[in-house]
């Protein structure tokens, strides 16, 4: 599956912090049956790849990929624990050499065009916009857009339901990222349908 397929999934990736281990597969669940059939789960907790691991034997059609994956070390973890596809905040020579010999989709991240056009010279036409919000929003990604139109983006950073359709409706984005419907005090109650409302909100933004 390439990161186009995975990233037109769905208007909406989710990206996943799992602090406890018992929550991962009733969460991703909620997630898939709103209908985000992506999702990144970041690699910040010491439980994330065993998260990684039982989400996928859970939900087989499902796109399970790795968040923050900034070095060898969440990179090969990554492979380990089999994701799908992995996300990166930014990108380094590191993680490109990595990449460069490995066939699991990797979305790395850019926030300038110097970055843009570096990712773009080693092949990458989907990128993560990080910090979206931070880092200029929807001004930016149409300013990109002009000297740039062949790269493609998946804006994530401070992107509300609110927000969502400014970015979707540009020509450049693929999908956004975000967080909004992992609502912390729905799932601290377990409030697993709760979340999978908010999923199906998000799914169901026009792209
Ligand atoms: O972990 C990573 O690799 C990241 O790049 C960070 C996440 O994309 C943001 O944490 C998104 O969070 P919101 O700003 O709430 O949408």
């Amino acid at each position: 599956m390439s990161i186009e397929n995975i990233l037109r999934s769905a208007p909406v990736v989710p990206v996943v912090v799992i602090d406890n281990l018992d929550d991962a597969v009733p969460l991703a669940q909620a997630l898939y049956n709103g209908g985000l059939r992506a999702l990144e789960i970041t690699l910040r907790t010491p439980v994330a790849a065993q998260a990684v691991k039982l989400m996928k034997q859970a939900l087989p059609d499902a796109y399970v990929g790795t968040g923050t994956v900034i070095n060898r070390e969440t990179f090969e973890a990554s492979i380990e624990a089999g994701a799908d596809f992995m996300v990166s905040p930014g990108v380094n020579d590191e993680l490109l050499a990595l990449a460069a010999n490995c066939d699991t989709p990797f979305l790395p991240g850019a926030a300038t065009p110097s970055e843009v056009m570096k990712l773009a010279a080693h092949g990458f036409k989907f990128l993560k916009f990080f910090p979206a919000e931070a880092a200029g929003g929807t001004a930016m990604l149409k300013s990109i857009h002009g000297p740039l139109p062949q790269v493609k983006f998946c804006p994530t950073g401070g992107i509300s339901l609110a927000t969502a359709p400014n970015y979707l409706a540009l020509p450049n984005v693929v999908c956004v990222g975000g967080t909004w419907m992992l609502d912390k005090t729905l799932i601290a109650n377990k409030d697993w349908s709760a979340i999978e409302t908010l999923a199906r909100q998000a799914y169901e933004l026009n792209r």
